[in-house]
């Protein structure tokens, strides 16, 4: 089955994300629409593409019967809006993470999606990366022993650009960047609750997060270490430690590499003739595919990434911003 795609926002990571579409996979995924706010961003989006039609307004994009999926690449507090219009059009939604602004947000959406028996998923696209499938083959395989200690430190300087310091446009460093850091965490250890999560950070002058740390523990000993800075670049390394051994993966957010016990795995991405705009953005792909084999399967969600996933993601970010005093409009808006 081709999946026939829309895209919401014509922006710098749709850019991205077409062209990783297009280039890695020509004939299964197709991208039939583009709607931006205004006509004319549509259009130049559409010529750069090869996207046959172009909308001045994301509503047109969600009556256009060819779309079968949407993806939502517009800014953080647009998402919702955005994802609640093509859902009540019947169209399953990729939305760029993080998902929303909270976790009320988020829940109402998952729960319009499962109402509606129509796909859903948070575009983190680092799990879908076969780095991440590797790494928890290798977890569950038992090689590095019982994994008890998770770290990232995760940081872009990032303060020439306007969505991620303004209170306005959803920025802070905990939705940006932050997002990835938890999931990391998260995925390494899965489905466990945190018994407690220690915060501190920064703000900028305009009130939201420049950098945040956070310190996860979990139960039998297990814990997580993790950081971010929209300030300055970190390490960017993820690290899983177990009780027999070691995974480090560099880039973690979109890695290619894996550092094991055993030696150094490399997983190349796919090539592109057109160039990005963001690291490792080929990879972009990947979630386009998973997206494509649960539609295909029936499945609402990513097995890579569900939705309690993406819950618990929200919930924990919601945390971070509260302890930290950064709150949005959105956080006091009732549906
Ligand atoms: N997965 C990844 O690696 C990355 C993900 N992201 C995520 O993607 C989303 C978009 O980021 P990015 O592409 O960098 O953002 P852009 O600044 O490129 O903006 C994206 C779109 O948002 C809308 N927009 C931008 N500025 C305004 C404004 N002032 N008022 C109203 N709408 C505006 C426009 O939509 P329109 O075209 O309809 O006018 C624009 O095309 C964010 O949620 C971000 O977190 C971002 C970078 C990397
Ligand atoms: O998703 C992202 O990953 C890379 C960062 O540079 C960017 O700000 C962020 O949105």
């Amino acid at each position: 089955m081709v999946l026939r795609w829309g895209v919401a926002g014509a922006g710098r990571i749709s850019h991205d994300f077409v062209i990783a579409v297009q280039s890695a996979y020509p004939k299964d995924h197709k991208f039939v629409a583009v709607a931006a706010r205004s006509e004319d961003g549509a259009t130049t989006f559409a010529k750069d593409h090869g996207i046959p039609k172009a909308y001045g307004g994301y509503e047109k994009l969600a009556m256009d019967p060819d779309v079968d999926i949407v993806y939502v690449g517009n800014l953080n507090t647009q998402h919702f809006s955005t994802c609640k219009m093509m859902l009540e059009q019947g169209k399953h939604v990729l939305c760029e993470k993080p998902f929303t602004m909270n976790e009320k947000q988020t829940r109402k959406l998952i729960e319009l999606a499962k109402s509606r028996k129509l796909f859903i998923m948070e575009a983190v696209w680092s799990r879908c990366f076969p780095v991440y499938h590797e790494a928890k083959r290798i977890m569950d395989s038992g090689e590095i022993g019982d994994v008890l200690f998770a770290a990232v430190h995760f940081g872009h300087a990032l303060q020439h650009v306007e969505r991620l310091t303004s209170v306005q446009m959803g920025g802070g460093a905990i939705l940006d960047l932050g997002v990835y850091m938890l999931q990391f965490q998260q995925y390494v250890f899965r489905n466990l609750k945190p018994l407690h999560v220690a915060v501190n950070g920064h703000l900028n002058r305009a009130g939201t997060d420049e950098s945040c740390g956070a310190v996860i523990t979990y139960p039998d000993g297990k814990m997580a270490v993790v950081s971010t800075s929209a300030r300055v670049a970190l390490p960017n390394e993820g690290v899983i430690v177990g009780t027999k051994g070691t995974l480090k993966i560099p880039d973690f957010w979109c890695p290619t590499r894996l550092i094991t016990p055993n030696g150094v795995k490399e997983y190349p991405l796919p090539r592109s003739e057109k160039p990005y705009l963001h690291h490792n953005s080929a990879g972009l792909c990947y979630q386009a595919e998973e997206a494509r084999k649960s539609i295909l399967s029936g499945q609402i969600e990513c097995p890579h990434m569900t939705h309690a996933e993406t819950i618990e993601l929200a919930r924990l970010m919601d945390l971070l911003r509260k302890e930290m005093g950064v709150t949005f409009p959105e956080d006091s808006q009732e549906f």
